[in-house]
């Protein structure tokens, strides 16, 4: 059963339809892609998979329970945790603070001290622990955020372009623990610009233009569909 199924979602901005009927699916242990270029309605329908956004059709269903109707506290407390392409954390507390906050909200919070131990470890921000988060690089800034929706141990994570701002190595080091959260049972969905990011690590993508999704299949699959190449990914 897939953890999340999202079927026919439109969401109209005026006479503007942002999303017009999309499905995808997203795999527990898979890392599945979301890509298109700007504009095509990614982070719309992250908005509308988390509940900030109710859509005008269509039905999300997390774990094969229908979600369309409950709000955001309560998809998260069905195991859905996300970031935003727009850093949301608290930039006068501390790296090591961040994630507390965050653990203290989890299955851990008995625990919290040494989840966050394990997570500061896991994402290797050690050397910055104690810094202020609004003091680190963008990079840097957006792993603590992934680390804050790790730290509730979700089964479904929603990572919107978590690795903008990284450099080869930090991206790297990024895809193995994105690949490490999967094979622990979570999934992953991955909205982001970088294709040798997307490419490697995602079992499969989809490619979302103008609302609609038009292709989805392995990262194989997609590189070798003619449109979306010559669309999307130019020589990627
Ligand atoms: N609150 C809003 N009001 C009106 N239009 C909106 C709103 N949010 C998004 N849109 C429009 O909906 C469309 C999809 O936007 P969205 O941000 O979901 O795209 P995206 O694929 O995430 O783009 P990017 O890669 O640039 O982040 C765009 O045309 C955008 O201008």
């Amino acid at each position: 059963m897939a953890s999340l199924e999202v079927s026919g979602v439109t969401v109209a901005f005026g006479g503007h339809r942002a999303l017009d009927g999309v499905a995808m699916t997203a795999e527990e242990g898979h890392v599945t892609g979301l890509i298109g270029p700007n504009g095509a309605g990614k982070s719309t329908l992250f908005d509308v998979v988390s509940g900030l956004r109710r859509p005008s059709a269509g039905r999300v269903s997390l774990g094969g329970r229908d979600v369309t109707g409950l709000g955001p506290s309560r998809r998260a407390r069905r195991g859905l945790a996300r970031t935003f392409q727009r850093l949301e954390l608290f930039g006068r507390l501390s790296v090591r603070d961040n994630l507390r906050v965050a653990a203290e909200l989890g299955p851990e919070r008995r625990k919290a001290d040494a989840a966050v131990t394990g997570l500061i470890e896991r994402l290797g921000l050690g050397a910055v622990a104690d810094d202020h988060v609004d003091t680190l690089p963008t990079g840097l800034a957006r792993l603590v955020e992934v680390g804050r929706a790790l730290a509730v141990r979700p089964t479904l994570l929603l990572l919107d372009e978590p690795a903008a701002g990284q450099d080869a190595d930090e991206t790297e080091r990024f895809a193995a623990l994105l690949r490490s959260v999967a094979s622990d049972g979570t999934a992953v969905v991955l909205v982001e610009h970088d294709m040798g990011l997307v490419m490697s690590v995602c079992d499969r993508v989809h490619v979302l233009d103008l609302g609609k999704i038009i292709a989805a299949g392995t990262p194989e699959e997609i590189r070798r569909d003619e449109l979306v190449l010559a669309a999307y990914l130019g020589d990627a």
